[in-house]
C-alpha cells in the first residue's frame, strides 16, 4: 500500500472521528439542554400554590409537586406507585376514584369540590381533573390540579348563614323559610304526604315596645324564639317570618296533631310569661296540605286567615283553617 493510500485512509477515519464527536457532542448538548429545561418546569411546578399531580390509568400516582409530596409526606420515589388510599379517609377515596374513573372513561375534563373532613381539620379543593395522552396519542392516565379553597369556602358559608338567618333569634328568615316550605310542597304532593304550617303571633306587641322601649321588645321576641325552638322536633323547620311573627313548618304532620302542638306551644308561652314583665301571649293559625292546593302560598294564605279568626276571638288562642 503506498504511502497516499495510507494517509488518505487516516484522513477519513480521523474525519469519521471528528463527525462522530461532533454528532455526539450535539446531542449531548441537545440532552443537556432538555434535562435544563425539564429542571425549570420541575422548579416553576415545585413553586406553584396548587396540588399537580399525574396518575396512570390505574389510577396510581407517577409523579406530584413538592406541595403534593410534603401534604403527603412522601418523596417522589416513594409516591410512584401509590394510590389515594395511602393518604385519604375512605369516603374521600370514594369521591377521587369516582372522578378518576369519569375523566379516564370519558377522556374529558372535570371539576368538583372536595371536602376532606377530618377530625384534625376540615380542608376544601377545588380539583380540576383531565385525560392525559402520550405523543401518539393513546391515554396514559390523567393530570389533576387542586387548589385549597378552604377560605372561600367558610366566608361563603357563613355570607350564606347570614343571608338565611335572623340575625335577633338565629332562626331562619323568612326568605330561607319560603324555600325550605316551596321545597317540602313539592315533596309532600309528590309522594301524597301530609304536612301542616303553624304562624305565630306575638299578641298585642306594640303596646309591648310603647310602653317598655325596642329593646325590652326585642328580648320578648327571643323569649317567643327560645320556647318555640323547646317544643319542635328534628324535621320541623321554624323561622321568624316577621317583625313579632314566626311560623313552623310541620312535615310529616295532619292538621289535628299540628292543632295539638300548636295549643301545646301556646300554654307554654302563657305558662313561661306568668312571673315575667311584660307578660305576653301569642296567637297561632294553622292550615295542611289540601288536594287541590297548587301552591304553598295557599296554606299560607289559610293559616294567616287562621291567625286572623285568633286575633278576632281575643288572641291567646288557636285556630285552624
Ligand atoms: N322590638 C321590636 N319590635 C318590632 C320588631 N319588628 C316589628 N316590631 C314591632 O312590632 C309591632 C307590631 O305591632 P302590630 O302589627 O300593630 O301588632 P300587635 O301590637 O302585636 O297587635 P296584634 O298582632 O293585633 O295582637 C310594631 O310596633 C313594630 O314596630 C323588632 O324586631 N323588634
Amino acid at each position: 500500500m503506498s504511502l497516499e493510500i495510507v494517509g488518505l485512509l487516516i484522513f477519513i477515519l480521523l474525519l469519521a472521528i471528528a463527525l462522530l464527536l461532533f454528532v455526539n457532542l450535539n446531542r449531548y448538548r441537545q440532552q443537556q439542554t432538555k434535562k435544563m429545561m425539564l429542571d425549570t418546569y420541575e422548579l416553576i411546578l415545585d413553586q406553584v400554590d396548587a396540588y399537580i399531580y399525574l396518575k396512570d390509568t390505574q389510577c396510581k400516582y407517577v409523579y406530584a409537586n413538592q406541595l403534593t409530596l410534603d401534604y403527603f409526606g412522601v418523596t417522589l420515589e416513594k409516591l410512584k406507585g401509590t394510590s389515594d388510599s395511602d393518604y385519604f379517609p375512605a369516603n374521600v377515596v370514594d369521591i377521587l376514584h369516582v372522578n378518576d374513573t369519569k375523566v379516564l372513561n370519558s377522556q374529558s375534563k372535570l371539576s368538583d369540590d372536595i371536602i376532606v373532613d377530618t377530625p384534625a381539620s376540615l380542608i376544601v379543593y377545588h380539583e380540576v381533573k383531565q385525560p392525559l395522552y402520550n405523543h401518539k396519542g393513546t391515554l396514559i392516565g390523567l393530570i389533576g390540579i387542586s387548589t385549597d379553597i378552604t377560605a372561600a369556602y367558610h366566608l361563603r358559608s357563613k355570607l350564606e348563614r347570614l343571608a338565611n338567618t335572623d340575625p335577633l333569634t338565629g332562626l331562619f328568615n323568612r326568605r330561607s323559610f319560603t324555600s325550605f316550605c316551596e321545597h317540602e310542597f313539592f315533596r309532600a304532593t309528590r309522594y301524597f304526604q301530609p304536612f301542616s304550617l303553624m304562624i305565630i303571633d306575638i299578641d298585642l306587641f306594640k303596646k309591648v315596645n310603647d310602653t317598655y322601649g325596642h329593646l325590652v321588645g326585642d328580648e320578648v321576641i327571643k323569649r317567643v324564639a327560645n320556647i318555640c325552638n323547646e317544643h319542635v322536633r328534628e324535621a320541623d323547620v321554624l323561622a321568624r317570618i316577621g317583625g313579632e311573627e314566626f311560623a313552623i313548618l310541620l312535615p310529616d304532620t295532619d292538621i289535628d296533631s299540628a292543632y295539638v302542638l300548636a295549643e301545646r306551644l301556646r300554654e307554654a308561652q302563657q305558662q313561661y310569661e306568668e312571673q315575667k314583665t311584660p307578660s305576653i301571649t301569642i296567637s297561632i293559625g294553622v292550615a295542611t296540605l289540601r288536594s287541590q292546593d297548587k301552591a304553598f302560598l295557599e296554606i299560607f294564605k289559610r293559616a294567616d286567615k287562621a291567625l286572623y279568626s285568633s286575633k278576632n276571638v281575643g288572641r291567646n288562642s288557636v285556630n285552624v283553617a
